[in-house]
Formats: C-alpha cells, sequence, structure tokens
C-alpha cells in the first residue's frame, strides 16, 4: 500500500537510577510516562527535507524595525543544530530505505518540555523514525526503532547510551545495560515530577562527566560503580515481594543515595536541589534528578503524599507533574493511504 502521510507519537520517559552512570555501561532503571511528541511526516513536491517545529525556540532571533516594515534574521547554525535531532533521524530513514529523492515534510508538536531531563530528544528521534519509515515503507520493528534512535543521539551527542530511545520506542518499565534490556513487570508507582523550568543540554552535561572522569579517574570511577550497585540493589527491591511500605522505603533511600552520586558529580543545580529537600521534607521517602540535569526535572516518591509533595515543589519555585507510566512506547497513530 502506499502511503501519503503519517501521524506518530513517541513517550518521554524518567530514569528511576542510573543516569550518566549507564554511559559508562553501567546498568539503570527507567520508565516511560505519559508526555508524547507527535510527528506527522508527508511527501512534498519540493525535493526537499521541510522540519516545521512548532514547540522550538529559535535561537539567535535579530528582528529589525523601520516605520512599516520587520525584519527577521536568523543565526543559521544555531537554529539548524536545534533540529538536528529529527535531521539525523530523517536522513538516517532515507538512508535504510535505500536513495529516496522524494521531499518529505515533518511536523513536530509536543508535550515534553525540551532539555529538561524527560527524553525529549529521544522521543522526538524515534517518533520522526517511526513516522518516516512508514511513510517509505519501511517495516521496523519498536525495538529496531529504539536502536536507530540511539544512532541519532550518538551522532548528535557524540555519546549516548541508548536508554532513552530505547525506552521510548519500547515503553513500560525497562532495566538496561550496554544496549540490552529487559522488561520489568509493570507496576504504578506513586511519583511526583518536578520542573524547575531551566533547561540543560545532555550532550554538554554529558561531555562535562567526561571531562572530570578523565582528569579524575580515581575518584569518578568509585562513584560510578556505586551507582551501579544502587540500580542492581533497586532492581532487586523492585522485583521482591516485600510489602509496599518497606518496598517504597527502601527505594526512596536508595533514590536518596543516587542524588548525592549525582550531585558529587555536578550535574544537579541550586534550583534541582531546592525542590529534592522540599519534596523530601513534604513527606516524599526519596527524590533524585531525572535524565542528565543541569536543570531540567526531579522526581520524588511519594506513596500517600502526592498531593503535598506537589504542593511544596510549588513553594519552591518548580512545576510539579502528577504523570503515570505509560506501557505503550511508539504508537502509529494515523495511516492516510
Ligand atoms: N519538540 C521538539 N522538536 C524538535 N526538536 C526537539 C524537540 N524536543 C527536543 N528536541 C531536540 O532535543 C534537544 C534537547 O535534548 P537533550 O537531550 O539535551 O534534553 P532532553 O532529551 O530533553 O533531556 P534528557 O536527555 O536529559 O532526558 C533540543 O535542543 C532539540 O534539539
Ligand atoms: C545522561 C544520560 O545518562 C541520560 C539522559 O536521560 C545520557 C544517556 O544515557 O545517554
Ligand atoms: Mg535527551
Amino acid at each position: 500500500m502506499s502511503v501519503k502521510r503519517v501521524l506518530a507519537s513517541a513517550p518521554a520517559k524518567i530514569i528511576l537510577f542510573g543516569e550518566h552512570s549507564v554511559v559508562y555501561g553501567k546498568p539503570a532503571i527507567a520508565a516511560a510516562i505519559d508526555l508524547r511528541t507527535y510527528v506527522r511526516a508527508e511527501f512534498n513536491n519540493t525535493g526537499a527535507i521541510k522540519i516545521e517545529a512548532h514547540d522550538i525556540r529559535t535561537p539567535g532571533l535579530i528582528v529589525s524595525f523601520t516605520e512599516d516594515e520587520i525584519y527577521f534574521e536568523s543565526d543559521y547554525g544555531r537554529a539548524a543544530e536545534v533540529l538536528s535531532y529529527v535531521r539525523q533521524a530523517i536522513e538516517l530513514v532515507r538512508e535504510e530505505a535505500g536513495a529516496n529523492g522524494r521531499g518529505v515534510t515533518v511536523s513536530i508538536t509536543s508535550q515534553i518540555p525540551v532539555g529538561a531531563g524527560l527524553g525529549s530528544s529521544a522521543a522526538v528521534a524515534v517518533a520522526t523514525i517511526g513516522a518516516v519509515s512508514k511513510l517509505l515503507g519501511l517495516e521496523l520493528s519498536n525495538e529496531e526503532i529504539g536502536k536507530l534512535g540511539h544512532r541519532v543521539e550518538l551522532l548528535v551527542q557524540g555519546a549516548s547510551s541508548g536508554i532513552d530511545p530505547t525506552v521510548s520506542a519500547i515503553g513500560g518499565f525497562i532495566h538496561y545495560e550496554k544496549g540490552n534490556f529487559e522488561h520489568l513487570p509493570f507496576m504504578e508507582l506513586p511519583i511526583v515530577v518536578g520542573y524547575t523550568g531551566s533547561s540543560g543540554s545532555t550532550k554538554e552535561l554529558v561531555a562535562m562527566v567526561r571531562k572530570t572522569r578523565e582528569e579524575m579517574p580515581d575518584v569518578v570511577e568509585p562513584i560510578l560503580s556505586a551507582m551501579g550497585k544502587v540500580v542492581e540493589k533497586a532492581r532487586e527491591v523492585l522485583l521482591s515481594d516485600l510489602d509496599d511500605e518497606v518496598r517504597f522505603a527502601r527505594l526512596g533511600r536508595l533514590m536518596n543515595i543516587n542524588h548525592g552520586l549525582l550531585d558529587a558529580l555536578g550535574v544537579s543545580t541550586k534550583k534541582l536541589s531546592e525542590l529534592v529537600y522540599a519534596a523530601r521534607t513534604a513527606g516524599a521517602l526519596g527524590a533524585k534528578i531525572t535524565g542528565a540535569g543541569g536543570g531540567g526535572c526531579m522526581y520524588a516518591l511519594a506513596p500517600e503524599r502526592q498531593s503535598e509533595v506537589a504542593t511544596a515543589i510549588t513553594i519552591a519555585g518548580g512545576t510539579p507533574m502528577i504523570t503515570r507510566i505509560s506501557r505503550e512506547g511508539l504508537r502509529i497513530e494515523e495511516v492516510l493511504p
């Protein structure tokens, strides 16, 4: 069947345990959440690749006014860079599909805050690959699309563990290590996400950790190993048949240890730590950064106390989001023949 237009969507994620150390081959645990990026792909007649990114603020915009006219200019390098995940995703699929000269228009709308630790880069890459591959007639499984999403992150960021595109493509809860994943049983976790309102670039934060590790391997390696141990313990607790009260209390303690180790690596900020402590003071059993840090989001585990923790995050100047874990990863929403 020849296809004219495809709409695909892919979810955000939280890293429950193990961000950054996962880049160095340690395990990590992540879950897809119910915020989505939607990508529509269709053929155009120009032969060009056209990207309409409705949620991206154009960096380096220069506006000049005269009496009756307005001129817009832009720093083209920076504007193009911000679209590099989408561009690489389209180019990779065109390569996989064999040379194809037809123009493609990709239009993006997203519910995921950008650069906030919720995997916006992975979701946009996965949804783009999903939509464009279907348009070009490629039959790819969600797992294969996750692997292509990992290649996109490697091309753009220089380094990526692949956990974000994997969980965005397949959904649910995963334990991830060196490119391999295991689905953990689905469970509802009483969490609250707190958004600082500022952003951080994963590419820059991963590069910063790498530099510190190169300069002080004896100091940084034990921190990364301790993070790996936290993840293994968390997996054991998640899979245990302990009753919820004990299980959540242990997971909370492990989250706090993980946050301390991330802080030691230098990826927390004053605001993130303020939200983390506000959540703990309001009764969360644990709270930590989620994602690359440098701004963005934290999350708290707060059974019976979700609304108190949400209020504490607001008072501390953040935006709370009560999210649910999403079973579904990449979804083809609509195909127009
Ligand atoms: N809706 C979107 N449209 C186009 N590009 C997007 C969109 N959302 C994210 N991106 C791309 O992803 C970049 C942000 O990715 P980055 O990896 O730095 O943060 P994140 O993925 O939000 O957080 P983390 O990697 O910590 O989970 C943006 O600068 C932009 O290039
Ligand atoms: C910081 C990092 O570990 C997680 C970003 O969500 C980067 C990666 O795993 O690719
Ligand atoms: Mg990212």
